[in-house]
């Protein structure tokens, strides 16, 4: 029975670098995957993982028809064994319907990769869609973890290291980045609440209002 299977997990949880090894595995097993991705931050066309590996993808642009492309891509004569939607949090709903509609009518599994919620822990519609619609909800094993040392649950949206909460839902970035750039961290969901990133928690360790007063 074929399956659409949602894995999720925070930003830097390691689902690119899974969605990798399952088209590995399955590659060295004469099966051939669609790899589709959407703004992959390695570029258009692309799905990348921080360990350094990069595969081509099918951008699944607003408005592509995820299930017309698969019956296209078949007739054309191309194998599809099963798919690989990498940044799965991007699609528009009506995608995610169609991925379904692969595993039921065309009977692939589809294997779906992305965050659930964004900087201000709302839903990304397609996720939301995918938690409604998936056979199977699977959370990545490799826990991100947050300044403190607890597990990182949430996604913070960073300016200069400072998180911020307003802004956008999709602006494509990156953790770890230089100072002054928009950039996004891990957090747990008590620092994520009172908006504590490593740079303010490390601001208020060093600030003359939390140092002990000396005596004498
Ligand atoms: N130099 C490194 N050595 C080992 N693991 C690394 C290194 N750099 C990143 N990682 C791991 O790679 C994972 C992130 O991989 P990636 O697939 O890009 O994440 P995601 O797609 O969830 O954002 C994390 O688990 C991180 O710990
Ligand atoms: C929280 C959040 C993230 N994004 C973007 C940032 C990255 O480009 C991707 C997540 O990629 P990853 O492989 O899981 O690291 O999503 C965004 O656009 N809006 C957000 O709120």
């Amino acid at each position: 029975m074929s399956e659409l299977v949602f894995f999720s997990g925070t930003m830097d949880s390691g689902k690119s670098t899974l969605a990798l090894q399952l088209v590995h595995t399955r590659t060295t097993r004469g099966l051939q995957g669609l790899i589709f991705s959407r703004g992959d931050r390695a570029g258009e066309g692309k799905l990348s993982s921080r360990l350094g590996l990069v595969t081509d993808a099918v951008e699944a642009k607003p408005g592509l028809d995820l299930y017309g492309y698969v019956v296209e891509e078949s007739s054309r004569g191309g194998k599809v064994d099963y798919l690989i939607v990498d940044e799965a949090q991007f699609l528009a709903p009506e995608q995610v319907d169609q991925l379904a509609r692969i595993v039921d009518d065309l009977e692939l599994n589809v294997f779906a990769f992305g965050i659930t919620t964004d900087f201000r822990t709302r839903l990304f519609p397609g996720s939301q869609r995918l938690m409604e619609l998936a056979d199977r909800l699977e959370t990545l094993q490799v826990e991100a973890l947050c300044w403190c040392g607890g597990r990182a649950t949430h996604n913070a949206r960073t300016v200069g290291g400072e998180m911020v909460v307003e802004g956008e839902q999709v602006v494509i970035g990156d953790v770890d980045q230089p100072a002054g750039e928009v950039g996004y961290e891990v957090l747990c969901r008590r620092h994520h609440r009172r908006r504590m990133s490593s740079a303010s928690a490390r601001a208020a360790v060093l600030s003359p209002d939390v140092l002990p007063v000396a005596s004498g």
